[in-house]
Protein backbone atom coordinates (compact mmCIF):
# COMPACT_ATOMS: atom_id res chain seq x y z
CA UNK A 1 0.00 0.00 0.00
CA UNK A 2 1.29 3.45 -0.85
CA UNK A 3 0.41 5.93 1.89
CA UNK A 4 0.11 9.70 1.71
CA UNK A 5 -0.05 11.92 4.79
CA UNK A 6 -1.04 15.52 5.38
CA UNK A 7 1.43 18.29 6.15
CA UNK A 8 0.32 18.37 9.81
CA UNK A 9 0.81 14.61 10.17
CA UNK A 10 4.31 14.88 8.67
CA UNK A 11 5.24 17.82 10.86
CA UNK A 12 4.23 16.01 14.08
CA UNK A 13 6.05 12.83 13.09
CA UNK A 14 9.11 14.87 12.20
CA UNK A 15 9.04 16.74 15.53
CA UNK A 16 8.80 13.47 17.44
CA UNK A 17 11.76 11.98 15.58
CA UNK A 18 13.88 15.14 15.71
CA UNK A 19 13.56 15.21 19.48
CA UNK A 20 15.40 11.87 19.57
CA UNK A 21 18.08 12.59 16.95
CA UNK A 22 21.06 14.96 16.80
CA UNK A 23 20.28 18.36 15.20
CA UNK A 24 20.17 18.35 11.41
CA UNK A 25 20.11 14.54 11.15
CA UNK A 26 16.79 14.42 9.27
CA UNK A 27 17.88 17.00 6.75
CA UNK A 28 21.08 15.02 6.13
CA UNK A 29 19.03 11.87 5.51
CA UNK A 30 16.78 13.76 3.10
CA UNK A 31 19.76 15.35 1.32
CA UNK A 32 21.55 12.00 0.94
CA UNK A 33 18.45 10.44 -0.67
CA UNK A 34 17.99 13.44 -2.93
CA UNK A 35 21.65 13.49 -4.01
CA UNK A 36 21.55 9.75 -4.79
CA UNK A 37 18.44 10.20 -6.94
CA UNK A 38 19.96 13.16 -8.79
CA UNK A 39 23.23 11.26 -9.35
CA UNK A 40 21.23 8.34 -10.75
CA UNK A 41 19.48 10.62 -13.18
CA UNK A 42 22.73 12.26 -14.27
CA UNK A 43 24.26 8.84 -14.90
CA UNK A 44 27.91 8.71 -15.79
CA UNK A 45 27.99 11.68 -18.16
CA UNK A 46 31.15 13.59 -17.31
CA UNK A 47 30.77 17.26 -16.50
CA UNK A 48 26.97 17.17 -16.11
CA UNK A 49 25.86 20.32 -14.30
CA UNK A 50 23.20 20.94 -11.70
CA UNK A 51 21.38 24.18 -10.97
CA UNK A 52 19.73 24.52 -7.54
CA UNK A 53 16.77 26.88 -7.14
CA UNK A 54 16.73 27.56 -3.44
CA UNK A 55 14.00 29.18 -1.33
CA UNK A 56 14.05 30.37 2.26
CA UNK A 57 12.98 27.22 4.13
CA UNK A 58 14.20 23.74 4.92
CA UNK A 59 13.25 22.61 1.43
CA UNK A 60 16.09 24.83 0.20
CA UNK A 61 18.29 23.36 2.96
CA UNK A 62 17.72 19.87 1.59
CA UNK A 63 18.70 21.07 -1.88
CA UNK A 64 21.85 22.80 -0.62
CA UNK A 65 23.11 19.76 1.34
CA UNK A 66 22.34 17.50 -1.64
CA UNK A 67 24.39 19.98 -3.67
CA UNK A 68 27.29 19.47 -1.23
CA UNK A 69 27.21 15.71 -1.81
CA UNK A 70 27.02 16.14 -5.58
CA UNK A 71 29.84 18.69 -5.65
CA UNK A 72 32.02 16.27 -3.68
CA UNK A 73 31.44 13.74 -6.47
CA UNK A 74 32.72 16.30 -8.99
CA UNK A 75 29.37 17.65 -10.24
CA UNK A 76 29.54 21.42 -10.96
CA UNK A 77 26.76 22.96 -8.82
CA UNK A 78 25.32 26.46 -9.16
CA UNK A 79 22.73 28.06 -6.88
CA UNK A 80 20.11 30.69 -7.59
CA UNK A 81 18.77 32.14 -4.33
CA UNK A 82 15.09 32.91 -4.49
CA UNK A 83 14.81 34.32 -1.00
CA UNK A 84 16.84 36.91 0.85
CA UNK A 85 17.63 34.40 3.56
CA UNK A 86 18.42 30.82 2.65
CA UNK A 87 19.66 27.99 4.88
CA UNK A 88 22.97 29.63 5.88
CA UNK A 89 24.83 26.54 7.10
CA UNK A 90 23.83 24.65 3.95
CA UNK A 91 24.98 27.49 1.73
CA UNK A 92 28.31 27.80 3.55
CA UNK A 93 28.90 24.05 3.24
CA UNK A 94 28.16 24.18 -0.48
CA UNK A 95 30.47 27.14 -1.03
CA UNK A 96 33.21 25.29 0.83
CA UNK A 97 33.14 22.48 -1.73
CA UNK A 98 33.11 24.81 -4.74
CA UNK A 99 29.39 25.49 -5.25
CA UNK A 100 28.74 28.93 -6.86
CA UNK A 101 25.95 31.34 -6.12
CA UNK A 102 24.86 32.99 -9.36
CA UNK A 103 22.31 35.61 -10.40
CA UNK A 104 19.40 34.38 -12.47
CA UNK A 105 20.90 35.50 -15.81
CA UNK A 106 24.38 34.14 -15.06
CA UNK A 107 23.63 30.45 -14.64
CA UNK A 108 25.31 28.00 -17.02
CA UNK A 109 22.99 25.71 -18.90
CA UNK A 110 22.47 22.75 -16.49
CA UNK A 111 21.62 19.12 -17.19
CA UNK A 112 19.19 19.10 -14.26
CA UNK A 113 17.40 21.76 -12.28
CA UNK A 114 16.68 21.01 -8.61
CA UNK A 115 13.52 22.69 -7.29
CA UNK A 116 14.24 23.52 -3.64
CA UNK A 117 11.97 26.58 -3.71
CA UNK A 118 9.31 25.38 -1.26
CA UNK A 119 8.11 22.03 0.05
CA UNK A 120 5.45 21.25 2.62
CA UNK A 121 5.74 24.79 4.03
CA UNK A 122 4.75 26.35 0.72
CA UNK A 123 1.59 28.20 -0.18
CA UNK A 124 0.17 27.52 -3.66
CA UNK A 125 1.65 29.58 -6.48
CA UNK A 126 5.16 30.90 -7.18
CA UNK A 127 6.83 34.30 -6.92
CA UNK A 128 7.71 36.18 -10.11
CA UNK A 129 11.40 35.54 -9.51
CA UNK A 130 10.83 31.82 -9.17
CA UNK A 131 8.84 31.80 -12.42
CA UNK A 132 11.65 33.73 -14.11
CA UNK A 133 14.31 31.31 -12.85
CA UNK A 134 12.27 28.29 -13.94
CA UNK A 135 11.79 29.86 -17.36
CA UNK A 136 15.54 30.10 -18.02
CA UNK A 137 15.94 26.53 -19.20
CA UNK A 138 12.42 25.33 -19.99
CA UNK A 139 13.58 22.10 -21.66
CA UNK A 140 15.88 20.98 -18.82
CA UNK A 141 14.27 18.33 -16.57
CA UNK A 142 13.41 19.39 -13.04
CA UNK A 143 13.85 17.27 -9.93
CA UNK A 144 11.45 18.56 -7.27
CA UNK A 145 12.50 18.34 -3.65
CA UNK A 146 9.64 16.82 -1.62
CA UNK A 147 6.88 18.44 -3.72
CA UNK A 148 6.86 20.47 -6.93
CA UNK A 149 6.84 24.04 -5.64
CA UNK A 150 3.58 25.92 -6.09
CA UNK A 151 1.17 22.94 -5.77
CA UNK A 152 -1.32 22.75 -2.91
CA UNK A 153 0.24 19.92 -0.92
CA UNK A 154 -2.80 18.75 1.08
CA UNK A 155 -5.45 18.91 -1.65
CA UNK A 156 -3.71 18.22 -4.95
CA UNK A 157 -5.05 21.50 -6.32
CA UNK A 158 -3.14 23.85 -8.59
CA UNK A 159 -3.68 27.52 -7.93
CA UNK A 160 -1.29 29.70 -9.91
CA UNK A 161 2.19 28.95 -11.22
CA UNK A 162 3.87 25.71 -10.16
CA UNK A 163 6.81 23.50 -11.02
CA UNK A 164 6.26 20.60 -13.43
CA UNK A 165 8.81 18.00 -12.42
CA UNK A 166 10.21 15.00 -14.26
CA UNK A 167 10.97 13.41 -10.88
CA UNK A 168 9.94 14.28 -7.34
CA UNK A 169 12.07 13.00 -4.48
CA UNK A 170 10.00 12.96 -1.30
CA UNK A 171 10.85 12.12 2.29
CA UNK A 172 9.32 9.93 4.98
CA UNK A 173 5.99 9.37 3.25
CA UNK A 174 4.04 10.47 0.21
CA UNK A 175 2.08 13.69 0.47
CA UNK A 176 -1.52 14.02 -0.75
CA UNK A 177 -0.43 16.04 -3.81
CA UNK A 178 1.62 13.06 -5.02
CA UNK A 179 -1.52 10.93 -5.35
CA UNK A 180 -4.24 13.43 -6.26
CA UNK A 181 -4.57 15.16 -9.62
CA UNK A 182 -4.03 17.67 -11.04
CA UNK A 183 -0.97 18.14 -8.76
CA UNK A 184 0.05 14.47 -9.02
CA UNK A 185 0.62 14.93 -12.73
CA UNK A 186 3.05 17.77 -11.98
CA UNK A 187 5.14 15.45 -9.77
CA UNK A 188 6.37 13.21 -12.58
CA UNK A 189 7.83 9.99 -11.19
CA UNK A 190 7.77 10.06 -7.38
CA UNK A 191 10.68 8.56 -5.50
CA UNK A 192 10.30 7.99 -1.74
CA UNK A 193 13.29 8.27 0.61
CA UNK A 194 12.81 6.65 4.01
CA UNK A 195 13.90 8.96 6.81
CA UNK A 196 12.45 6.88 9.65
CA UNK A 197 9.21 8.77 10.41
CA UNK A 198 6.62 7.00 12.54
CA UNK A 199 3.28 7.92 10.97
CA UNK A 200 -0.43 7.57 11.80
CA UNK A 201 -3.19 6.33 9.44
CA UNK A 202 -2.78 7.80 5.99
CA UNK A 203 -5.07 10.47 4.49
CA UNK A 204 -4.91 8.88 1.04
CA UNK A 205 -3.66 5.45 0.03
CA UNK A 206 -2.95 3.74 -3.30
CA UNK A 207 -3.37 -0.02 -3.71
CA UNK A 208 -0.41 -1.95 -5.10
CA UNK A 209 -0.56 -5.33 -6.86
CA UNK A 210 -0.14 -7.26 -3.58
CA UNK A 211 -3.00 -5.38 -1.96
CA UNK A 212 -5.34 -6.11 -4.86
CA UNK A 213 -4.32 -9.80 -4.80
CA UNK A 214 -5.25 -10.01 -1.13
CA UNK A 215 -8.65 -8.42 -1.77
CA UNK A 216 -9.75 -10.71 -4.61
CA UNK A 217 -11.85 -13.71 -3.68
CA UNK A 218 -10.42 -16.86 -5.28
CA UNK A 219 -12.89 -19.79 -5.38
CA UNK A 220 -12.27 -22.69 -2.98
CA UNK A 221 -12.87 -26.40 -3.73
CA UNK A 222 -16.50 -26.34 -2.54
CA UNK A 223 -17.52 -23.09 -4.17
CA UNK A 224 -20.14 -23.11 -6.90
CA UNK A 225 -21.71 -20.43 -9.06
CA UNK A 226 -24.12 -19.27 -6.36
CA UNK A 227 -21.61 -19.15 -3.51
CA UNK A 228 -19.27 -17.18 -5.81
CA UNK A 229 -22.00 -14.59 -6.31
CA UNK A 230 -24.38 -13.53 -9.07
CA UNK A 231 -24.11 -10.06 -10.57
CA UNK A 232 -27.08 -8.54 -12.36
CA UNK A 233 -26.74 -5.90 -15.08
CA UNK A 234 -29.47 -3.47 -16.12
CA UNK A 235 -27.69 -1.45 -18.79
CA UNK A 236 -27.99 -0.41 -22.41
CA UNK A 237 -31.01 0.98 -24.23
CA UNK A 238 -32.52 1.08 -27.71
CA UNK A 239 -30.11 3.91 -28.40
CA UNK A 240 -27.00 2.34 -26.84
CA UNK A 241 -27.24 -1.45 -27.04
CA UNK A 242 -23.43 -1.70 -27.13
CA UNK A 243 -23.18 -0.39 -23.56
CA UNK A 244 -25.06 -3.49 -22.39
CA UNK A 245 -22.53 -5.70 -24.17
CA UNK A 246 -19.57 -3.83 -22.70
CA UNK A 247 -20.97 -3.65 -19.18
CA UNK A 248 -21.76 -7.37 -19.17
CA UNK A 249 -18.28 -8.02 -20.61
CA UNK A 250 -16.79 -6.33 -17.54
CA UNK A 251 -19.15 -8.26 -15.28
CA UNK A 252 -18.20 -11.51 -17.06
CA UNK A 253 -14.53 -11.16 -16.09
CA UNK A 254 -14.84 -14.44 -14.19
CA UNK A 255 -14.88 -13.06 -10.65
CA UNK A 256 -18.60 -13.68 -10.12
CA UNK A 257 -20.19 -17.12 -10.52
CA UNK A 258 -22.91 -15.88 -12.85
CA UNK A 259 -23.98 -12.79 -14.76
CA UNK A 260 -27.65 -11.93 -15.31
CA UNK A 261 -28.87 -9.39 -17.81
CA UNK A 262 -32.16 -7.51 -17.80
CA UNK A 263 -32.87 -4.94 -20.51
CA UNK A 264 -33.56 -4.19 -24.15
CA UNK A 265 -30.23 -5.42 -25.55
CA UNK A 266 -30.63 -9.07 -24.57
CA UNK A 267 -29.99 -10.40 -28.09
CA UNK A 268 -26.73 -8.53 -28.48
CA UNK A 269 -25.61 -9.59 -24.99
CA UNK A 270 -26.45 -13.26 -25.61
CA UNK A 271 -24.74 -13.23 -28.99
CA UNK A 272 -21.51 -12.03 -27.39
CA UNK A 273 -21.76 -14.01 -24.14
CA UNK A 274 -23.78 -17.23 -24.34
CA UNK A 275 -23.03 -17.87 -20.64
CA UNK A 276 -24.99 -14.81 -19.53
CA UNK A 277 -28.47 -15.56 -18.20
CA UNK A 278 -31.17 -13.22 -19.45
CA UNK A 279 -34.06 -12.30 -17.17
CA UNK A 280 -34.93 -11.40 -13.58
CA UNK A 281 -33.69 -13.51 -10.69
CA UNK A 282 -31.74 -13.36 -7.44
CA UNK A 283 -28.46 -11.47 -7.52
CA UNK A 284 -25.96 -10.31 -4.91
CA UNK A 285 -25.35 -6.97 -6.68
CA UNK A 286 -26.85 -4.91 -9.50
CA UNK A 287 -25.06 -2.68 -11.99
CA UNK A 288 -27.30 -0.03 -13.54
CA UNK A 289 -27.14 2.92 -15.88
CA UNK A 290 -24.35 2.33 -18.44
CA UNK A 291 -25.80 3.53 -21.76
CA UNK A 292 -29.19 3.44 -20.03
CA UNK A 293 -30.52 6.74 -21.42
CA UNK A 294 -34.12 7.31 -20.37
CA UNK A 295 -34.43 3.77 -18.98
CA UNK A 296 -31.79 4.38 -16.30
CA UNK A 297 -34.07 5.77 -13.56
CA UNK A 298 -36.48 2.85 -13.83
CA UNK A 299 -33.53 0.41 -13.82
CA UNK A 300 -32.19 2.07 -10.66
CA UNK A 301 -35.55 1.90 -8.89
CA UNK A 302 -36.04 -1.78 -9.78
CA UNK A 303 -32.52 -2.66 -8.69
CA UNK A 304 -32.76 -0.83 -5.36
CA UNK A 305 -36.03 -2.68 -4.66
CA UNK A 306 -34.01 -5.91 -4.35
CA UNK A 307 -32.19 -4.55 -1.29
CA UNK A 308 -28.75 -5.64 -2.57
CA UNK A 309 -25.73 -3.37 -3.23
CA UNK A 310 -26.08 -1.31 -6.41
CA UNK A 311 -23.39 0.13 -8.69
CA UNK A 312 -24.85 3.23 -10.38
CA UNK A 313 -23.06 4.32 -13.53
CA UNK A 314 -23.60 6.97 -16.23
CA UNK A 315 -27.28 7.84 -16.71
CA UNK A 316 -28.30 6.35 -13.35
CA UNK A 317 -26.03 8.67 -11.35
CA UNK A 318 -28.20 11.76 -11.68
CA UNK A 319 -31.13 9.91 -10.06
CA UNK A 320 -29.47 8.76 -6.84
CA UNK A 321 -30.60 11.81 -4.86
CA UNK A 322 -34.22 10.84 -5.47
CA UNK A 323 -33.68 7.12 -4.93
CA UNK A 324 -31.43 6.56 -1.95
CA UNK A 325 -29.70 3.49 -0.58
CA UNK A 326 -26.94 3.05 1.96
CA UNK A 327 -25.18 0.41 -0.15
CA UNK A 328 -24.38 2.24 -3.32
CA UNK A 329 -21.27 2.73 -5.47
CA UNK A 330 -21.24 5.61 -7.96
CA UNK A 331 -18.80 5.62 -10.88
CA UNK A 332 -19.01 9.17 -12.30
CA UNK A 333 -16.59 10.98 -14.54
CA UNK A 334 -16.03 14.66 -13.70
CA UNK A 335 -18.99 15.80 -15.83
CA UNK A 336 -21.41 13.39 -14.16
CA UNK A 337 -20.20 14.33 -10.68
CA UNK A 338 -20.53 18.02 -11.58
CA UNK A 339 -24.14 17.46 -12.63
CA UNK A 340 -24.90 15.54 -9.43
CA UNK A 341 -23.43 18.33 -7.28
CA UNK A 342 -24.72 21.16 -9.48
CA UNK A 343 -21.29 22.69 -10.13
CA UNK A 344 -19.16 23.21 -13.25
CA UNK A 345 -17.15 20.33 -14.64
CA UNK A 346 -13.97 22.43 -14.54
CA UNK A 347 -14.55 22.97 -10.79
CA UNK A 348 -14.63 19.21 -10.23
CA UNK A 349 -11.53 18.68 -12.36
CA UNK A 350 -9.64 21.30 -10.36
CA UNK A 351 -10.83 20.04 -6.93
CA UNK A 352 -11.14 16.31 -7.41
CA UNK A 353 -10.58 15.23 -3.82
CA UNK A 354 -12.95 17.83 -2.38
CA UNK A 355 -15.89 17.02 -4.66
CA UNK A 356 -15.47 13.24 -4.51
CA UNK A 357 -15.50 13.51 -0.70
CA UNK A 358 -18.47 15.86 -0.75
CA UNK A 359 -20.57 13.47 -2.85
CA UNK A 360 -19.57 10.43 -0.77
CA UNK A 361 -20.44 12.24 2.47
CA UNK A 362 -23.68 13.87 1.30
CA UNK A 363 -25.10 10.75 -0.33
CA UNK A 364 -23.42 8.32 2.11
CA UNK A 365 -22.11 6.09 -0.67
CA UNK A 366 -18.83 5.06 -2.30
CA UNK A 367 -17.77 7.41 -5.10
CA UNK A 368 -15.23 6.42 -7.76
CA UNK A 369 -14.41 9.68 -9.54
CA UNK A 370 -12.88 8.50 -12.80
CA UNK A 371 -9.87 10.27 -14.22
CA UNK A 372 -6.15 9.91 -14.88
CA UNK A 373 -5.84 8.98 -11.22
CA UNK A 374 -9.29 7.73 -10.26
CA UNK A 375 -10.18 8.55 -6.64
CA UNK A 376 -12.32 6.10 -4.68
CA UNK A 377 -13.85 7.68 -1.59
CA UNK A 378 -15.81 5.94 1.16
CA UNK A 379 -18.57 7.76 3.06
CA UNK A 380 -16.39 7.76 6.21
CA UNK A 381 -13.74 9.74 4.30
CA UNK A 382 -11.23 6.99 3.42
CA UNK A 383 -9.62 7.71 0.04
CA UNK A 384 -7.79 5.49 -2.42
CA UNK A 385 -6.09 6.89 -5.49
CA UNK A 386 -5.38 4.61 -8.42
CA UNK A 387 -2.00 4.44 -10.12
CA UNK A 388 -2.66 1.98 -12.99
CA UNK A 389 -3.89 2.81 -16.47
CA UNK A 390 -2.70 4.47 -19.66
CA UNK A 391 -4.03 7.48 -21.58
CA UNK A 392 -5.30 5.11 -24.30
CA UNK A 393 -7.95 4.01 -21.78
CA UNK A 394 -9.81 7.24 -22.49
CA UNK A 395 -12.02 5.49 -25.05
CA UNK A 396 -15.79 5.10 -25.48
CA UNK A 397 -17.27 2.28 -23.44
CA UNK A 398 -14.33 1.87 -21.05
CA UNK A 399 -16.54 3.13 -18.20
CA UNK A 400 -19.23 0.53 -19.02
CA UNK A 401 -16.62 -2.23 -18.64
CA UNK A 402 -15.50 -0.76 -15.30
CA UNK A 403 -19.04 -0.58 -13.90
CA UNK A 404 -19.62 -4.26 -14.75
CA UNK A 405 -16.32 -5.21 -13.14
CA UNK A 406 -17.13 -3.32 -9.92
CA UNK A 407 -20.47 -5.17 -9.79
CA UNK A 408 -18.78 -8.56 -10.25
CA UNK A 409 -16.42 -7.86 -7.35
CA UNK A 410 -19.26 -6.69 -5.10
CA UNK A 411 -21.24 -9.84 -5.98
CA UNK A 412 -18.18 -11.94 -5.10
CA UNK A 413 -18.32 -10.56 -1.57
CA UNK A 414 -16.18 -7.39 -1.44
CA UNK A 415 -17.63 -4.26 0.11
CA UNK A 416 -18.22 -1.31 -2.21
CA UNK A 417 -15.01 0.53 -1.28
CA UNK A 418 -12.73 -2.49 -1.79
CA UNK A 419 -14.62 -3.56 -4.92
CA UNK A 420 -14.42 -0.15 -6.56
CA UNK A 421 -10.74 0.38 -5.74
CA UNK A 422 -9.70 -3.14 -6.78
CA UNK A 423 -11.79 -2.84 -9.97
CA UNK A 424 -10.22 0.47 -10.92
CA UNK A 425 -6.75 -1.02 -10.39
CA UNK A 426 -7.55 -4.12 -12.51
CA UNK A 427 -9.23 -2.04 -15.22
CA UNK A 428 -6.13 0.18 -15.53
CA UNK A 429 -3.80 -2.83 -15.51
CA UNK A 430 -5.90 -4.55 -18.20
CA UNK A 431 -5.79 -1.41 -20.33
CA UNK A 432 -2.00 -1.22 -20.00
CA UNK A 433 -1.70 -4.90 -20.88
CA UNK A 434 -4.04 -4.65 -23.89
CA UNK A 435 -2.46 -1.44 -25.10
CA UNK A 436 1.23 -2.33 -24.80
CA UNK A 437 1.83 1.23 -25.97
CA UNK A 438 -0.76 1.26 -28.76
CA UNK A 439 -4.44 2.13 -29.22
CA UNK A 440 -7.23 0.04 -27.69
CA UNK A 441 -11.02 -0.07 -27.60
CA UNK A 442 -13.17 -0.91 -24.59
CA UNK A 443 -13.71 -4.54 -25.67
CA UNK A 444 -9.93 -5.05 -25.56
CA UNK A 445 -9.89 -3.96 -21.91
CA UNK A 446 -12.64 -6.42 -20.99
CA UNK A 447 -10.87 -9.19 -22.91
CA UNK A 448 -7.60 -8.53 -21.03
CA UNK A 449 -9.17 -8.70 -17.55
CA UNK A 450 -9.08 -12.49 -16.96
CA UNK A 451 -5.40 -12.64 -17.93
CA UNK A 452 -4.48 -9.76 -15.60
CA UNK A 453 -6.41 -11.43 -12.77
CA UNK A 454 -4.77 -14.77 -13.52
CA UNK A 455 -1.28 -13.26 -13.40
CA UNK A 456 -2.14 -11.55 -10.14
CA UNK A 457 -3.68 -14.47 -8.24
CA UNK A 458 -1.23 -17.08 -9.56
CA UNK A 459 1.71 -14.88 -8.65
CA UNK A 460 1.11 -14.95 -4.88
N1 LIG B 1 9.08 17.75 7.80
C1 LIG B 1 9.98 16.78 7.63
O1 LIG B 1 9.78 15.65 8.05
C2 LIG B 1 11.22 17.06 6.93
C3 LIG B 1 11.31 18.22 6.18
N2 LIG B 1 12.35 18.43 5.38
C4 LIG B 1 12.26 19.49 4.40
O2 LIG B 1 11.72 20.66 4.91
C5 LIG B 1 10.67 21.11 4.07
C6 LIG B 1 9.77 21.99 4.85
O3 LIG B 1 10.54 23.10 5.24
P1 LIG B 1 9.91 24.44 5.81
O4 LIG B 1 8.93 24.14 6.85
O5 LIG B 1 11.04 25.31 6.15
O6 LIG B 1 9.07 25.00 4.60
P2 LIG B 1 9.45 25.21 3.06
O7 LIG B 1 10.90 25.19 2.82
O8 LIG B 1 8.60 24.28 2.31
O9 LIG B 1 8.89 26.67 2.80
C7 LIG B 1 8.85 27.65 3.79
C8 LIG B 1 9.40 28.94 3.29
O10 LIG B 1 8.88 29.33 2.05
C9 LIG B 1 8.16 30.55 2.12
N3 LIG B 1 7.02 30.37 1.20
C10 LIG B 1 5.85 29.76 1.43
N4 LIG B 1 5.12 29.70 0.30
C11 LIG B 1 5.87 30.25 -0.68
C12 LIG B 1 5.67 30.43 -2.07
N5 LIG B 1 4.56 30.03 -2.67
N6 LIG B 1 6.67 31.00 -2.78
C13 LIG B 1 7.80 31.40 -2.18
N7 LIG B 1 8.04 31.24 -0.86
C14 LIG B 1 7.09 30.68 -0.12
C15 LIG B 1 7.83 30.70 3.58
O11 LIG B 1 7.67 32.03 3.91
C16 LIG B 1 9.06 30.06 4.22
O12 LIG B 1 10.15 30.91 4.24
C17 LIG B 1 10.09 19.84 3.52
O13 LIG B 1 9.31 20.00 2.37
C18 LIG B 1 11.36 19.05 3.26
O14 LIG B 1 11.92 19.42 2.02
C19 LIG B 1 13.51 17.54 5.32
O15 LIG B 1 14.66 18.31 5.61
C20 LIG B 1 13.46 16.36 6.23
C21 LIG B 1 12.32 16.11 7.05
K1 LIG C 1 10.19 21.82 -3.95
Amino acid sequence: MRRAHTVDQVRSAEAELMARLPGGALMQRAAAGLAAAVADLLGTSYGARVLLLVGGGDNGGDALYAGVLLARRGVPVEVVRLSEHVHEAGLAALRAVGGRVVAVGEAHRPDLVVDGIVGIGGRPGLSERAVEALGLFPDVPVVAVDTPSGVDVDTGRLDGAHVSAAVTVTFGTHKVAHLVDPAAEACGVVHLVDIGLDLPDAAVTALQADDVRRLLRVPGPFDHKYTRGVVGVRAGSERYPGAAVLCTSGAACGMAGMVRYVGSAADAVRARHPEIVVGEGRVQAWVVGSGGSGDAEQALVESLADGVPVVADADAIQHVRQHRSDDLVLTPHAGELARLLDVERTEVEANQLEYAKRAAGELWCVVALKGRRTLVVAPDGRVRSNGTGVPWLGTAGAGDVLAGLVGALVASGLDGFDAASAAVWLHGAAAAEASAGGPIVASDVAAALPGVIRDLVSDG
